[in-house]
């Protein structure tokens, strides 16, 4: 079956050469995920010969839409009109249409010429046409002699094809915002690694698990590596540290960890989840003092967020039921600061002595 690929809106505006990078990607992409017996690329579109499913293209990053096609070859409008007749004619019946021509090359007549001609062969077998609101819609796509055409359109997630920006390195808790973060930074094309501080046994691992599977049907076919961390001896190493600063405390070490992790993989920055004064830890002093000498891009795609947005979000990736399971393992202490002083937090810091190489030696790796 040919399929139409219809990419990202951003792809298309780039410059030859970083465009065709980008496809290159996508099309590996694909291939990963669904059966292409062959992929060519035709002026804006991939055109693909596959074999069963493709739905799964609803959720890889870089594609616009998508449309199940034939191609047929001709030598004056009335072939396609022909073809157009004798493929639709049962399907309008009783039914309002509307033929829709995009046309590029040199011809002897307009998309409007071409729209009237097909349309009026075709209308004797309908309601009649309807260009606002039709009950079907046929797409005519006419090339110099050749044409694509199809009554289906659907959405592609948009963004860009996953591996083609980078690296980046994700703390990952596993209540709603960590997951929706890490989708957003997928859906911009980057390969994300998972670190997770383990604050609650088996359960906290197993949610976190799940929700990657989840992650794992948008990520294009690449596997998503989990680093489980111990957080209760990191935990256990705060003990003497003031409850109010605990929390930001146990957050500068899971950025200093992340950061060491990113340098050892070659990521070029880390994710968070946070978004702004959502709770006490992530007021903006708080953030400042959080990642105070942190030598690594840090991205938030959360921060000018809602929580009622992030939810929604997490319904649409998926995640939200794991998600809402997922009790909060940073509330370590409901005394936190909204202002932490950076002196104290970097004494703090220092106290708890965290030899983070040996933390991420230490950590348990799951690959999904
Ligand atoms: N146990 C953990 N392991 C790894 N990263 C964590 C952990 N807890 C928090 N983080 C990171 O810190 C961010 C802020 O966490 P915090 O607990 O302050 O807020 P939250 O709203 O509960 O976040 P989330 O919904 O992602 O759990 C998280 O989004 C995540 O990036």
């Amino acid at each position: 079956m040919l399929i139409i690929v219809r990419l990202a809106g951003e792809i298309g505006i780039k410059s030859p050469r970083s465009r065709a990078n980008f496809e290159y990607s996508l099309i590996n992409n694909i291939k990963n995920v669904i059966n292409v017996k062959n992929a060519k690329i035709d002026q804006g579109y991939i055109i693909l010969d596959v074999e069963g499913d493709y739905n799964k293209l609803n959720k890889i990053f870089g594609i616009s839409s998508y449309s199940p096609a034939d191609v047929i070859s001709f030598s004056s409008l009335k072939d396609i009109s022909e073809y157009v007749r004798n493929k639709y004619s049962e399907v309008v019946k009783g039914k309002k249409f509307a033929i829709r021509v995009k046309r590029t090359g040199k011809h002897n007549f307009t998309s409007l010429d071409a729209a009237k001609v097909i349309g009026s062969t075709l209308y004797p077998y309908s309601s009649g046409v309807d260009l606002e609101n039709p009950d079907v819609e046929i797409f005519v796509d006419i090339r110099q002699d050749y044409a694509y055409v199809y009554d289906k359109v659907f959405h592609g997630p948009q963004g860009l094809p996953i591996g083609t920006t980078g690296k980046t390195v994700v703390l990952f808790s596993g209540g709603f915002d960590s997951p929706v973060a890490t989708w957003m930074m997928m859906k911009r094309g980057a390969l994300v690694i998972l670190l997770n501080f383990k604050l609650g046994g088996e359960i906290h691992k197993n949610t976190v698990i799940e929700e990657a599977k989840i992650l794992s049907e948008w990520n294009s076919g690449h596997k998503i590596r989990i680093f489980f961390v111990d957080g209760i001896k990191v935990l256990t190493s705060l003990t003497k540290v003031n409850s109010y600063i605990r929390v930001i405390t146990l957050k500068r070490i899971m950025y200093r960890t992340a950061e060491t992790l990113a340098k050892e993989i070659n990521a070029y920055s880390i994710t968070t989840g946070e978004s702004l004064s959502q709770v006490s830890s992530q007021t903006m002093k708080n953030l400042f003092v959080t990642e105070y000498n942190i030598n690594i891009p840090i991205f938030r795609p959360l921060i000018g967020f809602d929580k009622q947005e992030i939810i929604e979000l997490s319904r649409k990736i998926g995640t939200y039921e794991y998600s809402s399971k997922m009790p909060e393992y940073c509330a370590i202490s409901s005394k936190s600061t909204t202002s932490a002083k950076l002196e104290e937090v970097i004494k703090a810091e220092e106290e708890a002595n965290i030899d983070y190489k040996k933390l991420i030696e230490e950590a348990e790796i799951v690959e999904i």
